[in-house]
């Protein structure tokens, strides 16, 4: 997912009977009341299995019963008898008829039941796990949020999350096939024990075999995902860099690049399905091998005919439920890399901020005070501001100035609490900025930078931004970022669709429309991170002096240019004292 993240363990081929245990494990941190979930369906999958194997039995019988006429005495239905004691059955065709009819409509209506039941509770899980997604994505404090490709958290949404619903319902069928695989067993034994040992001794070579492809299973899981996940950044990439990639004539490279990771992903799932195939082979040739081996012997076998056969039918029909536990045991291998990147995103800490409760503030009266404020980024070694101690007076504009990457964008990070000092403090009004209630703190503030992030929308859906914000402000606030002229230029003026990218918009259009947006909600704070260094210099000290024009904002302006930084009353300059004295 990304270089910092959680490994997916790098466990050895686990057998596959503990598989099933790590899966319900890991299950039960995503879906809740999953016991629950999980009796239910296997039970109503068991019962659809035991109303097949009750329909079977009676149809062998009926077929013998065809050529006979009257009543029928318990001796007719084999395994009766045996399973009750003695009791003296007499049963009439036409009971017998519609006991069958009886049975396999039962049988119907448990299947359809089934799917309605597990199509239902897939769907839910689904939709859950992608909400929790979505705001644990929303939730992970800034900083490791960056530790993250884009790419990866769209595929975790939107692919991965899946694999959850999917481990489920493989469980739950699993739970059904291993269910009624038991029930068929036991039909067997009362029928005809022999052949139900040797089912149980096909039952164990089976399993032998099925160990074999456990390994192949899991690294195919895992090749699957990173196919997936390289070929998504691919995509990603050549999207976000599309002009570049034009300028630099790159077409032909991306599109091979593609074409080799798409085969990549082509190739993991033909693997899959040859898999699929050849375990599928192996189940079919051993449960023919086990038929064979009662048609030959049984001759030998101490078993009565009708039995046998009623045994033998249930074997064959229990065929497709070994199958289906097969390619359940080996879709868990499967889905374990999957599983792993929604719990490694899931188990990411949430931003304490956004949840430890705090004194709520409604206004900035005094003023933000840096007090020996340092801030180190994780992973690196030197801080990227240290020891810093200013003071921003409320209802003043302050310039904070200094050469790239001496710290100003990080803190103005500190101040709009995405980030917090690694040592000192932040006051607001005297108190700690950390104690202070983080939504109330954002309401006072807004940003904008030198790079406007549009969104799919209209200009207006832009400036408002999914924020309760009138017309008419958003229309006041296009006037001071001086961007009404150039809005209503354009053919559908406020209501011009801008895709993402707004092509038709110049760089300085589109700062204009992030300064619209950061005025529109009349914040107390305004931040400017070089958000007017498109704009040539007669719009810039437009927009300053229309911004100047509402007195009370507290506007703290990153910039530059020196022209800007003298029309701000209050300056911090992030030099140090050596080049500040050089300079004058
Ligand atoms: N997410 C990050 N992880 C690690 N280091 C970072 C991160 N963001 C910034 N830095 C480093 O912190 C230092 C300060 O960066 P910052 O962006 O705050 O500087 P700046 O003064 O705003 O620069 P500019 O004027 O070029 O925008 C730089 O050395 C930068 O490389």
């Amino acid at each position: 997912m990304n270089r910092f993240r959680k490994r997916a363990s790098a466990k050895p081929t686990t057998a596959y009977n503990l598989i099933v245990a790590a899966r319900f494990r890991e299950l039960r941190q995503l879906v809740p009341a999953l016991r629950l979930k999980m009796t239910v369906m296997i039970i109503l999958g068991i019962l659809t299995g035991l109303s097949e194997m009750i329909g079977i039995t009676l149809l062998v019988s009926l077929v013998f019963l065809l050529g006979q006429q009257g009543p029928v005495t318990g001796s007719a239905i084999a395994w009766l008898p045996a399973f009750f004691g003695n009791i003296d059955f007499s049963l009439s065709k036409p009971i017998l008829v519609g006991i069958l009819i009886g049975s396999i409509l039962l049988r119907i209506f448990l299947g359809c039941v089934n799917s309605l039941i597990a199509s239902a509770i897939n769907h839910r899980i689904s939709d859950r796990m992608r909400e929790r997604l979505y705001a644990k994505v929303l939730a992970i404090p800034f900083q490791r949020f960056q530790d993250y490709e884009r790419s990866d958290l769209i595929n975790v949404i939107a692919t991965e999350s899946y694999a959850v619903s999917s481990a489920h319902a493989s469980l739950v069928r699993l739970g059904v096939n291993f269910g009624t695989i038991v029930i068929f067993g036991i039909g067997m034994v009362v029928m005809a024990w022999p052949i139900a040992l040797l089912g149980l001794a096909f039952g164990f070579i089976h399993n032998f075999a099925l160990g074999f492809f456990a390994g192949a299973y899991r690294r195919l899981g895992a090749s699957a995902v990173a196919a997936v996940e390289a070929l998504t950044q691919l995509s990603w990439t050549t999207l976000q860099t599309a002009k570049a990639v034009k300028s630099f004539g790159l077409e032909k490279r991306h599109q091979q690049l593609f074409e080799a990771l798409s085969r990549e992903v082509g190739q993991t799932w033909r693997r899959s399905d040859w898999m699929g195939a050849t375990t599928s082979l192996v189940s079919e040739i051993l449960t023919f091998g086990v038929i064979l081996t009662i048609i030959l012997s049984s001759e030998f076998l101490p078993v009565d005919f009708k039995a046998a056969l009623s045994a033998t039918i249930l074997l064959y029909r229990l065929q497709p439920h070994i199958k289906g536990f097969d390619s359940q045991i080996l879709s868990l291998y499967e889905m374990e890399a999957s599983l792993q990147k929604v719990l490694g995103l899931l188990s990411e800490k949430d931003d304490i901020k956004q949840t430890s409760p705090g004194e709520k503030v409604s206004r900035l009266a005094e003023a933000i005070v840096f007090r020996d404020v340092s801030f180190t980024y994780e992973h690196t070694n030197t801080p990227a501001v240290h020891r810093l101690s200013f003071s921003i007076r409320a209802g003043e504009t302050t310039a904070l100035t200094g050469p790239s990457g001496s710290g100003k964008t990080t803190i103005l990070n500190m101040i709009l609490d995405l980030n917090r000092p690694t040592q000192g403090m932040i006051t607001v009004d005297g108190r700690d900025l950390a104690t202070i209630d983080h939504s109330s703190w954002l309401q006072l503030l807004s940003v904008s930078g030198q790079d406007v992030e549009l969104m799919e929308g209209t200009v207006f859906d832009n400036i408002r931004f999914r924020r309760d914000i009138s017309e008419e402000d958003i229309r006041w606030a296009a006037d001071v970022a001086c961007a009404t002229e150039f809005i209503e230029n354009l053919p559908d003026g406020f209501d011009e669709w801008l895709g993402d990218e707004a092509i038709r918009l110049s760089g300085g259009q589109r700062q204009r429309i992030g300064l619209a947006r950061a005025l529109a909600g009349r914040p107390q704070i305004l931040i400017l991170d070089e958000a007017t260094s498109a704009l040539d210099e007669s719009t810039e000290m437009q927009v300053f002096s229309a911004m100047k024009e509402d007195p009370g904002r507290t506007l703290i302006v990153v910039s530059h240019r020196p022209a800007v930084a003298r029309l701000m009353k209050n300056r911090i300059d992030l030099r140090p004292p050596a080049a500040t004295s050089k300079l004058g």
